[in-house]
């Protein structure tokens, strides 16, 4: 009996496991997956928190490591039965630059694949994104879309260039055959705009709030509609599909699944009120107050003072060229296909969701009141 129980124990490896949406996976991971015998936890930067973790049942093993760097990837996939590949470069913002983007997305996912397939790792679980599907860069709007929802997706920003790439590679490695001659099954996950604790830009917008003296300025119309699902679910999705991914192989192998649950459709800037609003933020103007050829001519303005700064200082506004377009382009998702796939049911209803972010925003800006 021990034995049988021993052998079902599974090692995982979550990459980016100290990211926003990482540490919710890696935690989740802890308290939800009951087959768990060893966790790895690979990651450029390690976070102090994982400490604490490594005194419980579970091994918890921290990985100091690139993905960019084929043999560091290797030696972490090797002998993990599970890999959630959440690690990324998250950035619209211009911080980083097209090649930099390229290489951690995109050759970075290649060596993760490339290290299941060496070692003989066969479930993959890879973080897409929304953005590999749109906005596009014609401004088409994706209303209530589903996976199946046709819609014209023309790229030209890194960041969704990569993910897309990387999406594609993910997929189309489906099916080969890893080392021991059994099949890699895959697939990949797109959450919608991820929000909850740790959410930086939230966090920047609060500051940016109170240094306002606590008003925050309508830029985008509110029927302009944005997808957003909380982290603790995007996690849990994330947990469920691996845990499933064996037993539904055929029927999940190579397929994608946004990540949804009940938060509400909102404009960007009304949803955040969900949260800023009880931190004491107000939103002025029930319409944008600068007309949008201002903003698309700011947003063009921040981009040239970039470019021209680069070689000075590093200038990355919120807003640019890119994120005006994403932002006031409605971007909804309406599907069931990860329920009717892998028996998915948001484990945090919208009530919850909210009552989390609200009590990080607070912690985390010392404005609880
Ligand atoms: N934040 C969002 O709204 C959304 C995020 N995503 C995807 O979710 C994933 C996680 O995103 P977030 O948690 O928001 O970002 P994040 O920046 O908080 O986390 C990414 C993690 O990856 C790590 N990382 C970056 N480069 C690395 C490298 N070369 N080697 C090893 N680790 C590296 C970072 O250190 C970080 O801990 C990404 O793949 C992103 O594309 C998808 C949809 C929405
Ligand atoms: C920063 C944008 C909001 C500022 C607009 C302004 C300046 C007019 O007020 C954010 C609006 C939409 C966000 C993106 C969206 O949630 C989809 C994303 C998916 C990802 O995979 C990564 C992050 C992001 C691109 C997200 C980034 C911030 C916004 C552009």
């Amino acid at each position: 009996m021990a034995d049988s129980a021993q052998a079902q124990k599974l090692v995982y490896l979550v990459t980016g496991g100290c990211g926003f949406l990482g540490e919710h996976v890696v935690r989740m991971l802890l308290q939800r997956e009951p087959r768990l015998g060893e966790l790895r936890v690979f990651d450029r930067h390690l976070g102090p928190w994982l400490e604490e973790l490594k005194t419980g049942p579970v091994r918890v093993t921290a990985i100091q490591g690139d993905v960019t760097q084929a043999h560091e990837v290797a030696a972490a996939v090797a002998g993990a039965h599970v890999v959630i590949h959440t690690a990324g470069l998250v950035d619209v913002f211009g911080r980083a630059s097209p090649e930099t983007i390229h290489e951690v997305n995109v050759q970075g996912t290649r060596n993760v694949i490339e290290a299941c397939v060496q070692t003989g790792t066969r479930f993959l679980v890879y973080t897409s994104s929304m953005e590999v599907v749109g906005p596009n860069t014609k401004g088409h709007p994706f209303y209530r879309g589903n996976e199946d929802t046709p819609y014209e997706a023309v790229h030209r920003h890194p960041y969704p260039c990569s993910k897309a790439l990387a999406e594609w590679l993910v997929l189309e490695a489906n099916g080969r055959k890893v080392r021991g001659g059994l099949p890699l099954v895959t697939c990949a996950l797109r959450p919608t705009g991820i929000y909850g604790e740790g959410h930086q830009i939230m966090r920047d917008f609060y500051r940016q709030g109170l240094r306002l003296g606590g008003w925050l300025f309508r830029a985008i119309p509110a029927s302009v509609e944005h997808g957003r699902v909380y982290v603790g679910n995007v996690a849990w999705m994330h947990v469920l599909a691996a845990r499933e991914l064996e037993q539904r192989a055929a029927l999940m192998g190579g397929q994608v699944y946004f990540c949804y649950d009940g938060s509400p459709y909102k404009s960007y800037e009304d949803f955040n009120m969900e949260f800023l609003g009880p931190c004491g933020l107000r939103l002025v103007g029930a319409r944008p107050l600068l007309p949008y050829w201002l903003l698309v001519f700011l947003a063009a303005l921040n981009a040239l003072l970039q470019w021209l700064l680069r070689p000075l200082v590093l200038y990355a506004p919120l807003l640019n060229p890119y994120t005006l377009a994403v932002a006031n382009t409605t971007f909804t998702v309406s599907t069931d296909k990860a329920q009717r796939h892998f028996g998915y049911e948001p484990l945090f209803s919208w009530e919850d969701s909210r009552t989390r972010t609200i009590l990080w925003v607070q912690a985390a800006t010392g404005s609880a009141q």
